[in-house]
C-alpha cells in the first residue's frame, strides 16, 4: 500500500501572503487528514518564507496520521525535530537560496555525516529518509548510512513523462528493485501529480509512501481538496 502525504508548504505561503492566519495551516491539515490523506509533510525552510518554525510545533497536536517534516540538517531543524518527534524526518540537501529541493544527497560523499546524524534521530525513534537521485550507486550508499528509507527525487521522471517520455521511470524501477533488495524502504516525490502518479505508482515496486504538495494544492484550486485527496487515493490503490 502506497501512503498519500499532503505537503501543505503551499497553504503556508498563501497565508504568508498576507500576514495573518488565512489560510489556516493547522486547519488544512486537519482536513486533509479527515479527506482520507495518510500523512502530512512539511519542509520548513530556514527563511521560513512557508512553514515557520513555530508552524512545526502548532501541528504536532493535529498530525495524527504520519508526520514527516523534511529539510537540510543545519542545527535549528535538528533541534526542533529531536524535540517534536515526528513519524518521519527526511533529509534534503538542499541550499539556503534554492526555490525548491533540486538535488539528491552525494550518499557516498557525505555518508559519514549521515550515518552521524540518522543516528541521532533514530535513538529518538524517529524513522529516517533521505532524498536521492534515482541512481544505482546512490542507493547502495543510502544503504550504508544506516537510514530505514530513501526518497526517491521525482522531478526528472515527472518532466520527462510530460513530454511523453515513459521510459523515464526505468531508473527508478531499477532504483526501486535494489532498494527492495537491500531493505531499504522506498518514498518518493517532487513535482508528482494527478497526471503522472499512477504510472509512477504501477512501475514502482514497494512503493510505501509519496509526499506530494505543489501540484496537489494547485489541482484543488480547481478540483477542491476533498475530492482530489480521494482522485490521489484512488490512483494509488
Ligand atoms: C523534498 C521535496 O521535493 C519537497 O519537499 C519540495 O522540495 C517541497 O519544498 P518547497 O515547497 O519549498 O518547494
Ligand atoms: N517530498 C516531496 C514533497 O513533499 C512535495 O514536493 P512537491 O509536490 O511540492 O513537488
Amino acid at each position: 500500500m502506497t501512503k498519500l502525504s499532503v505537503n501543505i508548504n503551499k497553504i503556508a505561503t498563501l497565508r504568508n501572503s498576507r500576514g495573518g492566519n488565512t489560510p489556516n495551516v493547522v486547519r488544512f491539515a486537519e482536513d486533509v487528514q479527515r479527506f482520507g490523506a495518510e500523512g502530512v509533510t512539511i519542509h520548513p525552510r530556514p527563511d521560513e518564507r512557508h512553514i515557520t518554525y513555530q508552524d512545526i510545533y502548532d501541528l504536532k497536536p493535529v498530525v495524527y496520521t504520519e508526520y514527516n517534516i523534511e529539510g537540510n540538517p543545519i542545527k535549528k531543524f535538528m533541534d526542533i525535530v529531536l524535540e517534536i518527534k515526528p513519524t518521519q524526518v527526511t533529509l534534503v540537501p538542499d541550499a539556503e537560496d534554492a526555490i525548491t529541493s533540486n538535488a539528491g544527497w552525494d550518499t557516498i560523499k557525505h555518508k559519514d555525516f549521515l550515518i552521524d546524524i540518522i543516528k541521532e534521530f533514530q535513538a529518538k525513534g524517529i524513522r529516517t529518509s533521505i532524498f536521492v537521485d534515482p541512481d544505482l550507486r546512490q542507493i547502495e550508499g543510502a544503504k550504508a548510512t544506516g537510514t530505514d528509507r530513501i526518497e526517491l527525487y521525482t522531478e526528472s521522471f515527472a518532466h520527462e513523462y510530460s513530454l511523453g517520455n515513459e521510459s523515464a521511470i526505468l531508473p527508478y524501477s531499477k532504483c526501486a528493485e535494489l532498494a527492495n533488495s537491500i531493505g531499504l524502504g522506498v518514498n518518493a516525490g517532487h513535482d508528482l501529480s494527478l497526471d503522472n502518479i499512477k504510472f509512477f505508482k504501477d512501475n514502482i515496486p514497494g512503493l510505501l509512501e509519496v509526499s506530494i504538495g505543489h501540484a496537489l494544492i494547485s489541482e484543488s484550486l480547481y478540483l477542491g481538496i476533498e475530492n482530489v485527496v480521494q482522485m490521489y487515493l484512488h490512483k494509488l490503490s
